[in-house]
């Protein structure tokens, strides 16, 4: 596959796989400011850049109806992302955000949003290098405008973007394979409700399986089972962050969470992210984590369902409990909120509870990448301490 664009970056290109001459981290340095390109790239004539404001209900709305119709499908095309208004506002608008990195394209007669990109700022921890980078997401173009290389020309200007506040790497991942992965993960997908599943085309009834002996398969109990489970609350951050810091070092890449980036990504929010945590009935210490975001999908073509209530896995961090009995409280309370289903990365210690809490692998794959900074080799997706919306 010729990456005519890709080839052009400074991301492990194919040709250098092997070659363990190369060092890891920084591919190319930083540019002093005053040199980095100062004006918008050239779009199309018919199209011009706007900076979307997400706390304007007009320019939210836009681009939730913009990602709801044109975001990612399955290979089978039988699901398509729809993040809701208030996950994209909590996605986007996390501590020290930059409203510039909201980058969309209007088609210049009618002003309708054809394309956007996003980055927010993180730090990554890389080994034992903290790197300021900056998470792209929500990459989109307008199903009626593909394939007009219109996808470097977006990357290019939130590169550009994210070069004047002085961030020279970047984080991303994609469902598609490109220069080059720092490792490749794989969904799997734990069925909460599997009449839904099976009546929607995703699951089939297993041989010698009958409805009501599938739905028996994957009852789950009323409550969670331990004690002390509780959802989390602001009074706990300080906690938390001890906690999560302590277990996410144990990762070769991982986030860098402080106080306000807990407070902000873990806190629950109805429709957005769920956390519980386990204070001990004796001691009161915060023992246990586990934490999910709420990602529906529309249903595309189905008479009977529209929508997909989906769970997806977030961070868990276990010191006592283990870690099967944690996770199984988080489909416990996951299916008494209505999830249809509780999805989860082979990331971080994941695969030790999938199999055994009746997870069952999906067929699409998950690409993680980084931007400017070089990995020596491939990271096993156990290495892996980052999970991105
Ligand atoms: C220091 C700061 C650095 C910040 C930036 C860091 C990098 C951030 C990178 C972005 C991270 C985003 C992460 C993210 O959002 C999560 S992955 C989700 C991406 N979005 C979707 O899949 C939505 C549905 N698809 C579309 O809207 C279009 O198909 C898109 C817009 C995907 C491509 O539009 P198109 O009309 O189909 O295609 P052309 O315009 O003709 O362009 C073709 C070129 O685009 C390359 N391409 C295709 N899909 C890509 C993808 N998912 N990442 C990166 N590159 C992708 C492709 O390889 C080719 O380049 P090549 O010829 O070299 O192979
Ligand atoms: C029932 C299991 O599949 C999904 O939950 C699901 C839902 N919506 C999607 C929309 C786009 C899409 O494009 C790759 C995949 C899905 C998937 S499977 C991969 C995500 C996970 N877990």
């Amino acid at each position: 596959k010729k990456h005519t664009f890709w080839e052009t970056q400074p991301v492990g290109q194919f040709k250098d796989l092997g070659d363990v001459s190369l060092p890891e981290g920084p591919i190319e340095p930083p540019t002093p400011l005053s040199e980095v390109k100062q004006v918008p790239y050239n779009l199309p004539t018919p199209y011009e850049w706007t900076t979307c404001d997400l706390d304007s209900e007009d320019t939210c709305t836009e681009v939730y109806n913009l990602l709801k119709n044109n975001y990612v499908e399955d290979d089978e095309n039988m699901f398509r992302f729809n993040y809701s208004k208030e996950f994209l506002r909590w996605a986007l608008h996390p501590p020290g955000y930059y409203k510039s990195w909201h980058i969309g394209v209007r088609a210049k007669t009618n002003k309708k949003l054809v394309a956007f990109i996003t980055g927010v700022p993180a730090r990554i921890r890389v080994r034992d290098a903290v790197v300021k980078m900056a998470e792209i997401n929500f990459l989109c173009v307008h199903k009626k405008l593909r394939s007009k290389r219109l996808a470097p020309v977006m990357i290019k200007e939130v590169t550009r973007r994210v070069h004047l506040e002085n961030i020279w790497q970047a984080a991303y991942t994609a469902g598609v394979v490109l220069p080059t992965p720092i490792t490749t993960c794989q969904y799997w997908h734990r069925s909460l409700n599997p009449k839904k599943l099976i009546d929607v085309g995703f699951s089939r009834l297993g041989a010698r399986m009958t409805m009501s002996r599938t739905i028996k398969l994957y009852k789950l109990p009323d409550s969670p089972a331990t004690p002390g489970f509780r959802k989390m609350e602001l009074r706990d951050v300080p906690a938390v962050t001890r906690l999560l810091r302590n277990y996410l070092s144990q990762f070769v890449v991982a986030p860098d969470f402080d106080e306000n980036d807990v407070e902000h990504w873990l806190l629950p929010e109805e429709n957005v992210v769920d956390s519980y945590l386990v204070e001990s009935p004796e001691t009161h210490d915060i023992t246990d984590f586990c934490s999910f975001y709420t990602l529906p999908s529309s249903i595309l073509g189905n008479q009977t369902y529209s929508i997909l209530k989906a769970a997806y896995s977030y961070y868990n961090v276990t010191t006592k409990t283990p870690l099967l009995q944690l996770m199984n409280d988080a489909l416990i309370v996951a299916k008494q909120k209505d999830f249809d289903v509780f999805n989860a990365l082979d990331v971080m210690q994941n695969e030790s509870f999938l199999k055994e809490l009746k997870f069952g692998p999906g067929d699409g794959q998950l690409h993680y990448y980084l931007y400017n900074y070089r990995m020596r080799n491939a990271l096993k997706p156990s290495e892996l301490g980052l999970v991105l919306l």
